[in-house]
């Protein structure tokens, strides 16, 4: 303490360390306030500007010797959580492999939403496709992809019991089930065959669906990649897929039919979904293997487009397509991607047709217990889109007549656009949303549009019952 009688004197500064860090550094302590030894035992005074200078030098290299050690640490810490996450889909070969099996599923809480997997927070593969989120992120919708154990899907699905299966498809089972916060989910358990496809599907479906959030894709809630198991963990739509609602066994029938105004708010929801992959995404995305199984169906009957596992990040210009195995499901194949295996966003176009035609006529794309010359639907569909009388006939009986006219020749026009031969001639899925939208109807909840208003597909269609002339204008195509 200062002597109160002593003369006034500078005090040091009171030291900004505790005793011992000094001590740890090999410091001195910081001298007592009111102290003047100056620790040569002379008494001589010295200016204490040769005391605090070394010493402040020396904490100041101190805070920062502390400072990176601190950052050192917690890095180090952080490293196996996002490894987790990394592992799950990428060992170094680029494929999943044994270094997902070790780690990927021990972090529950592991998650990797739109926001974080579109920067370098890594959750899996970044950038490992070169995809990048829409121009215009939307704000996260959901929660993020989770990264599951294999035992906590084990118990979601009651031990993967057979009566919790909802489908069976070419990769894999689905099941119902019911994650430990009481999150209703479908889980399904990819077959990992010698030709690795159940293990590409796995990476493209985390891949991709990790990094876009539409809510008209359905959401991948997580995923697991425990030893040899994959798992992808999705949204539960309770009412299935399109495919069990238009063509469901003979007997006894499930559900009523859809009625023709929730047809025409499936078209354009799937619309949606395909504009959001091709002109949201950039680049764009073609999911390769759109057909009624891949479309959804929530609790409302609005849709949501699945299946990501054929999928590829293409261009929807004619000179940035991509030539690859012809994949994909019979029937919806546009005819220059199944002949020569060039593959453009016009591809998903033909396809979104087709199921515009199943919409339209209850009927399967290929049927060959029909009469001849009715076994594929395009072509014996097309002719009659464009003749009201045949028109007519050719919507599906089920609906017993319940529809609009002028929906039906709208909704005509763009499925005869959307299965053109020429691939340039189809539109753009732009268009097809904004000509959909003025007969989908929506609801306030279904107006959302993810779509820049744009004026609807350009198209003059004369009738006759006659002599059927059509004219389709297309400029965006
Ligand atoms: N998220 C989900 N919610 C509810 N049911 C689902 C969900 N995902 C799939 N299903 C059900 O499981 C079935 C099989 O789906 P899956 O995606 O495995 O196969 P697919 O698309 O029919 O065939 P493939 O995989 O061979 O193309 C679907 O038809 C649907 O009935």
């Amino acid at each position: 303490m200062a002597d109160a009688s002593s003369p006034p004197s500078p005090a040091p500064a009171p030291s900004p360390f505790a005793e011992e860090d000094l001590a740890d550094a090999g410091l001195p302590p910081w001298p007592a306030p009111g102290s003047r030894d100056d620790g040569g035992g002379g008494g001589g005074r010295v200016n204490p500007l040769f005391t605090i200078l070394p010493v402040s030098a020396l904490a100041i290299g101190l805070v920062l010797l502390v400072a990176v050690a601190v950052i050192l640490v917690v890095t180090r810490r952080a490293r196996p959580r996002n490894a987790d996450a990394a592992g799950a889909s990428s060992s170094g070969d680029g494929k999943p492999g044994a270094s997902a099996s070790a780690s990927s599923c021990g972090s529950r809480n592991t998650r990797c939403g739109y926001a974080t997997a579109a920067g370098a927070a890594g959750c899996i593969y970044v950038g490992r496709l070169g995809f990048s989120s829409a121009a215009a992120p939307a704000p996260a919708r959901r929660r993020g992809a989770q990264v599951f154990t294999y035992r906590e899907l084990e118990r979601a699905t009651g031990g993967f019991s057979e009566a919790n299966v909802v489908g069976r498809g070419a990769s894999g089972e689905v099941f119902r089930g019911r994650l430990d916060d009481g999150t209703p989910a479908a889980i399904k358990r990819l077959r990992l065959d010698h030709r690795r496809q159940g293990e590409r599907e796995f990476r493209i479906e985390v891949d991709l669906l990790s990094r876009m959030d539409s809510p008209y894709l359905v959401g991948l809630l997580g995923y697991c990649a425990d030893q040899s198991h994959r798992l992808l963990v999705f949204e539960f739509m309770p009412n299935g897929s399109l495919r069990s609602h238009l063509h469901p066994p003979a007997a006894p029938r499930p559900q009523p039919p859809l009625d023709w105004q929730t047809r025409l708010g499936i078209a354009l929801d799937c619309a949606r979904a395909l504009e959001f992959l091709h002109e949201h995404s950039a680049p764009a995305v073609i999911h390769r293997d759109f057909n009624c199984s891949n479309v959804l169906l929530d609790h409302n009957y609005r849709a949501r487009v699945s299946d990501f596992g054929m999928a590829k990040v293409g261009s929807n210009r004619a000179d940035g397509q991509v030539v690859t195995r012809v994949l994909g499901t019979t029937g919806y194949l546009a005819p220059e991607y199944a002949s020569t295996g060039k593959l453009t966003t016009k591809s998903d176009v033909y396809s979104y047709g087709v199921v515009l035609l199943e919409l339209l006529t209850g009927r399967v794309p290929v049927d060959t217990q029909r009469p001849p010359g009715q076994h594929v639907l395009v072509s014996w569909a097309l002719p009659r889109l464009t003749n009201r009388h045949k028109l007519v006939q050719m919507v599906d009986p089920a609906l017993k007549g319940q529809f609009a006219l002028k929906d039906l020749i709208q909704v005509a026009a763009i499925a005869a656009m959307c299965i053109q031969t020429k691939a340039e001639y189809r539109p753009l899925m732009t268009d097809v949303v904004q000509s959909l939208i003025p007969i989908a109807k929506p609801t306030p909840a279904m107006s959302c549009s993810s779509t820049p208003l744009r004026p609807a597909l350009e198209h003059v269609i004369f009738m006759t019952s006659a002599h059927t002339h059509t004219q389709c204008g297309n400029k965006a195509a």
